[in-house]
């Protein structure tokens, strides 16, 4: 994370949350991590658990209130599946100043400007959820109606929160999504099954999922802090004739992990298609 973004973070009204689940609550911490506001920020969700509820309440941050001033910014973080009904209530809330922004993987501008009173400013992100500890990357595209005032409130709310992308394609958004929006659990998943391998090997589990997990956030500092391109570090790993270069020799095959990727981002995408169709 960039120290120096911490004391630009600030809004000039009220942000409304509605959903804080996993992706929502993430950017959420990200937010009150710099130091936000908390008296800023709204939260709606209609079945908060007792965490949340005490959470939020610790926090001094208003859950579900009866009323509220009207937001400058709200923040659309439910699942795609109940977009239409979210977005009947989303549109008592906003008004001509009001900038909405979506991360619901599928929907596009066109879908939420439908349910949306006419030239809403909208922004389509796909953040990630490294962005609860600052560390996520945020890909975003804006409609027409949004102001470059509002472009830099968004960026700035992102870039709190990690890296930030914009992009001018709207249909780069579902391989978008395939990558870094559902990229985290494929590494989380690396991580899993190095540890299961590792079993398999004949170490104990716990020493296995122990040398997995450091083994995978050790690599991934170790690439964010050099900013070496990932071939070079990997090229490093290599000894000739090696233990590397024999698992490599697997894993780089052509129907080894890049084959299996390709396969597995191509199903995401097609399915990122499929949720923007309802
Ligand atoms: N998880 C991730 O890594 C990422 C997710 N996204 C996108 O973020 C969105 C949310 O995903 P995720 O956080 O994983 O899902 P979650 O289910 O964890 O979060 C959605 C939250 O919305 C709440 N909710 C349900 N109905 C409403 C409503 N009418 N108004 C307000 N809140 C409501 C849910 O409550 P309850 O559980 O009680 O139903 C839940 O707390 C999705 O659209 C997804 O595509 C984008 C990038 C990454
Ligand atoms: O799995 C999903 O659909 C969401 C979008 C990206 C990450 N999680």
């Amino acid at each position: 994370m960039n120290p120096g973004k911490k004391a630009q973070l600030a809004l000039p009204g009220p942000l409304l949350l509605v959903g804080a689940g996993k992706m929502g609550g993430a950017l959420l911490n990200g937010w009150l991590r710099l130091g936000l506001d908390p008296s800023l920020i709204y939260v709606v969700d209609p079945q908060p658990s007792f965490e949340l509820k005490t959470d939020l309440r610790d926090r001094g941050i208003a859950l579900n209130p009866a009323s509220m001033v009207q937001p400058k910014v709200v923040l659309l973080a439910v699942k795609p599946q109940i977009l239409s009904g979210a977005l009947k209530a989303v549109a008592l809330h906003v008004d001509k100043d009001t900038l909405v922004i979506s991360i619901l993987a599928g929907a596009t501008l066109g879908a939420l400007d439908a349910g949306l009173p006419s030239r809403t400013a909208i922004i389509r992100t796909m953040p990630n959820t490294p962005a609860a500890i600052g560390r996520g990357v945020t890909v975003m595209i804006a409609n027409a109606e949004v102001s470059p005032e509002q472009r830099a409130l968004a960026s700035q709310l992102m870039e709190a929160v990690g890296d930030v992308a914009w992009i001018g394609d709207e249909a780069l958004m579902d391989a978008v999504t395939a990558v870094s929006g559902s990229g985290p659990a494929y590494v989380f998943f690396l991580a899993e099954a190095l540890a299961r391998a590792g079993v398999k090997a004949g170490l104990p589990p716990e020493l296995a999922a122990q040398l997995a997990s450091a083994t995978v956030a050790g690599a991934g500092e170790l690439m964010h802090r050099t900013g070496t391109v990932p071939e070079t570090l990997r090229k490093n790993v290599t000894s000739p004739g090696g233990t590397t270069a024999a698992a490599l020799e697997i894993l780089m095959a052509p129907d080894g992990l890049e084959w299996l990727l390709t396969a597995a981002v191509k199903a995401a995408t097609e399915r990122s298609r499929e949720l923007g169709k309802g």
